[in-house]
């Protein structure tokens, strides 16, 4: 960690704090997150699904994880460092985002999002704390709670900020998937618009109140299954008629209003994949290139290569293990539709941001938020696990804490240690670099 000067705190967080830092050599600035928990073994470390997920994935709208450092016990991530979190950026803000930044922003990180689902993954804590902005460049962080699509439900951990939590995660459903990332990207959107959370829960019960409030109450016709989840756990609905999206977000525009309704689709399965979201006209003025159409660049066939730095010098890290050639998972299985994860699924869009018509300072359609609530944080929102305290009025399972399940640890030596992650460069837009 000598290497680096530590500049100042950026984050706090469930798991670690994150600082802002340079390294002394390069000059490079940098957002180092050094975690809580102490890690005894190497083994315990590389098996975190933040660096799982991350050292698998290289995107222009992913952090990238640049090394992981292990030094005392303690275990360090050293991250590209952004300026912002969406969260900081919307909080205290009066005059409302232009239509065109929220779309930019939204497309990229759509564009990421399906990057991560085609790669296996889903994200399973989207919210606006965990993108993070350096000027038009916004990037999904924190893949503490990243979920391999292929692997077995049930699901039992709690994850999710309350406020961003898809309704079948809320009902206890043990097979969600990974349109539960796409349920928050809807609720992101809408306080994109407006700078208020759209359904801000007080807990649990409070949570599906508002959201049945808001999208009017399913019914059978609208998520038979969430009838039965609902059922399960000896829940009732409460009744409403739901009122229409633009009338809570007047200033979004008909194809923005459309978008949003289909992500905060009470059936996961009428909700699209993010892929498919970059499609959508809302994203018109948005270049999609189709994969035929894109120059063909050479793909590295091997995984990003990592090691484990220490005082004996280099030692390889999962040495020898090719990569297949397939993405981690080349059919993907969710509870509801089998995805074959292909190159042309839809990643491949190329980003146009809408400088041109872009005006940061004058929104046409902003309206002075006068009438905007002030935001406030639910209780527990930095972490997704303290809410399942409060939700004995959906008696839900309570939370495994993934910390818990890092306990295990043996004592290993006190040398500092270095994963240096080389992700393979991202090559191009839409082209997918999970080993295709
Ligand atoms: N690469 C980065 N550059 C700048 N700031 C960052 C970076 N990564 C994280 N942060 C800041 O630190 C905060 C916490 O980071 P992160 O979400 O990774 O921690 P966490 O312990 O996993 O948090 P959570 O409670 O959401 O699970 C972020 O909301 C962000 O403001």
């Amino acid at each position: 960690m000598e290497r680096y000067k530590i500049i100042k705190e950026v984050g706090d967080g469930t798991f670690g704090s994150v600082w802002q830092a340079i390294n002394k050599l390069s000059g490079e600035v940098v957002a180092i997150k050094k975690m809580k928990k102490k890690y005894y073994t190497w083994e315990e470390c590389v098996n975190l699904r933040e660096v799982k997920s991350l050292r698998r994935m290289s995107h222009p709208n992913i952090v990238k994880l640049k090394e992981v450092i292990r030094e005392n016990n303690i275990l360090y991530f050293v991250f590209e460092y952004m300026e912002f979190n969406l969260y900081q950026l919307m909080k205290d803000r009066e005059k409302l985002f232009s239509e065109v930044e929220i779309r930019n922003w939204c497309f990229q990180v759509f564009q990421g999002l399906a990057y991560v689902h085609q790669c296996g993954y889903f994200h399973r804590d989207l919210k606006p704390e965990n993108l993070l902005v350096t000027r038009d460049v916004i990037k999904i962080a924190d893949f503490g709670l990243a979920r391999e699509i292929s692997s077995q439900p049930p699901y039992t951990e709690y994850v999710s900020t309350r406020w961003y939590r898809a309704p079948e995660i809320l009902l206890q459903s043990y097979l969600y998937s990974s349109k539960v990332d796409m349920w928050a990207m809807g609720a992101i959107m809408a306080e994109l618009f407006t700078l208020c959370p759209l359904f801000p829960g007080a807990n649990e019960a409070d949570e599906i109140y508002k959201i049945c409030s808001v999208i009017g109450t399913p019914t059978k016709d609208l998520w038979s299954d969430g009838l039965n989840l609902a059922r399960a756990i000896n829940y009732q609905f409460p009744q409403f008629p739901g009122v229409h999206l633009s009338t809570l977000i007047p200033s979004a525009s008909d194809d923005a209003i459309n978008l949003i309704t289909s992500l905060c689709s009470w059936d996961p399965c009428k909700r699209p994949m993010a892929a498919e979201t970059l499609r959508h006209p809302f994203f018109q003025s948005c270049y999609y290139v189709p994969p035929s159409l894109r120059p063909r660049v050479a793909v590295s066939r091997t995984p990003p290569s990592a090691c484990l730095v220490g005082e004996k010098g280099t030692l390889e890290w999962q040495s020898g293990r090719r990569f297949s050639g397939a993405l981690p998972n080349s059919k993907l299985t969710d509870n509801h539709s089998t995805v074959k994860a292909s190159a042309s699924l839809g990643t491949g869009v190329q980003l146009k941001l809408d400088l041109v018509n872009k005006d940061l300072s004058n929104n046409d359609k902003s309206l002075k938020s006068s009438a905007r609530q002030p935001r406030y944080r639910p209780p527990g929102r930095k972490s997704p696990f303290a809410a399942a305290s409060i939700n004995k009025d959906l008696n839900a399972i309570g939370a495994a804490d993934v910390a818990d399940k890092l306990a295990n640890v043996t004592i290993g030596n006190r040398r500092p240690y270095v994963v240096q992650l080389r992700h393979s460069s991202y090559k191009g837009w839409g082209s997918v670099d999970c080993g295709v």
